[in-house]
Order: structure tokens, then sequence, then C-alpha cells
């Protein structure tokens, strides 16, 4: 385990699930998106989370999830907690938290100054915050599209809850994030892949490496 907590988002295999495992991350994420290459079935996520190594923590990624798929979500899957990856209010960020009774991190879009403007209240009602880069406006995917952002808004900034930083990491530039942004914690995708939805193993113990 390194001292900034690594996220490897949007695990398929069996195979990616050893892997992240191995090179010492401390998130592993399931993607319940339908339209992502991520994406796994609730059954599919179960199987993997059943082989992952206990203090791994499971998190499942939705997008303005309702009641039914988080209900088939957490009765299927052995989870550790919630990505609300989608337009979730704070109300619907606190009922979700509630519901489940699981931690929930909440996504905020950042793309300049005024999209950190709602960090706070969503602090309020979340465990986590995860800052990723606001996707462009024609975009499929709400995240998940190796995009950066203007790391510098994040310059000597303090909030409520731990927050991790995502959008468009990849070995080659996490550590300068890091250094800039001061983030503990630190999420990928799309960084760690050979095509869009194929984990690349080395690709992980090296992006896990470069952040530690
Ligand atoms: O990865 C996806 O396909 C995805 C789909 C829908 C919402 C979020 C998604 N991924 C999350 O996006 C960020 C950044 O991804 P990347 O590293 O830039 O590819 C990360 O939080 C993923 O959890």
């Amino acid at each position: 385990m390194t001292n900034v907590r690594v996220k490897i988002c949007g695990l398929r295999t069996v195979e990616d699930v050893a892997a992240v495992a191995a090179a010492g991350a401390a998130y592993a994420g399931f993607n319940f998106f339908a339209k992502s290459p991520r994406y796994v079935t609730a059954e599919e996520a179960r199987a993997l989370a059943l082989t992952a190594p206990e203090g791994l923590c499971k998190v499942a990624l939705v997008v303005d999830a309702e009641d039914a798929l988080l209900d088939a979500i957490t009765a299927a899957v052995p989870l550790d907690m919630l990505q609300l990856h989608g337009h979730e209010t704070p109300a619907r960020v606190a009922e979700v938290k509630a519901r489940y009774g699981l931690p929930v991190m909440k996504v905020i879009g950042v793309a300049g100054e005024a999209d950190l403007a709602s960090l706070t209240e969503y602090s309020l009602v979340s465990d986590q915050i995860l800052i990723d880069a606001k996707p462009p406006k024609d975009a499929v995917l709400p995240g998940g599209n190796g995009l950066t952002f203007d790391w510098r808004l994040l310059v000597g900034r303090k909030w409520l809850r731990p927050w991790m930083l995502a959008g468009g990491l990849t070995a080659g530039n996490v550590a300068e994030a890091i250094r800039l942004t001061g983030a503990r914690q630190v999420d990928v995708a799309s960084g760690v892949e050979s095509a869009p939805g194929v984990k690349d193993a080395a690709r992980i113990a090296e992006f896990v490496r470069a952040a530690g």
C-alpha cells in the first residue's frame, strides 16, 4: 500500500481485481453505467467482488441511479462504498446514504473555479468527494473520458471531507497532479487501459508506483 491511496475504476475481470490488489491500490471500482465500456452487471460485479482480498475497498459507480438499480446492486454485490457520478442533488445523496447504509462519494465535475462552489454543500452529506474533470457537453460518458482539468484550481484548498482527484490521470502525470494539488487519494479509469474497458496489469502497477 502506498501513502497516497489509489482507486482503480472500471474492473471487469478477475485478473483486473488481482492486478489492483497486487499493485497495492486501496479501492476497486465497478462501473454500473450501461453506456460505459467498463460496464458490469450486478451478477458480474458480485463474482469479481468475491475475489477481492479483505481490505480492498469495493466501490460501485452509478450515474443518476434510481432505487431499483441501487437495490439490485447492493443486494447482489458485497460493497464498501457508493460513487455517485451523475447530477444527484445533495438531497438525493443524503437519501442514498440513509437508504443503503453505505459511505457515499459524490463526484464534482470541474472545468473552472465556479464548479467548486457546490463542494461545501455536498461535503455536508457525503463521506468523500471525488473531484473529476467536467465532461464536454456532448460527451456520452460523464466520466472516464481521460480528460484532465486545471489542477491549479485546487492549490491551497481545504474541504470538510476526504477527497480524491480524478480525470485523465496516468502514470506519467499523477505525481505532478499530487504535488500540485496535495491530493492524498487519486482515481483512474482509462489511464491504466490498453483499450477502452481493457485494463492492463503493468499499467496499473506503474500507476500505483508513480502515485506512491
Ligand atoms: O469510466 C467510465 O466509463 C465512467 C463512466 C461514467 C461515469 C464515470 C466513469 N469513470 C470515472 O471517471 C473518472 C475519471 O476517469 P479517467 O481516469 O479520466 O478515465 C474516474 O472517477 C472514474 O471513476
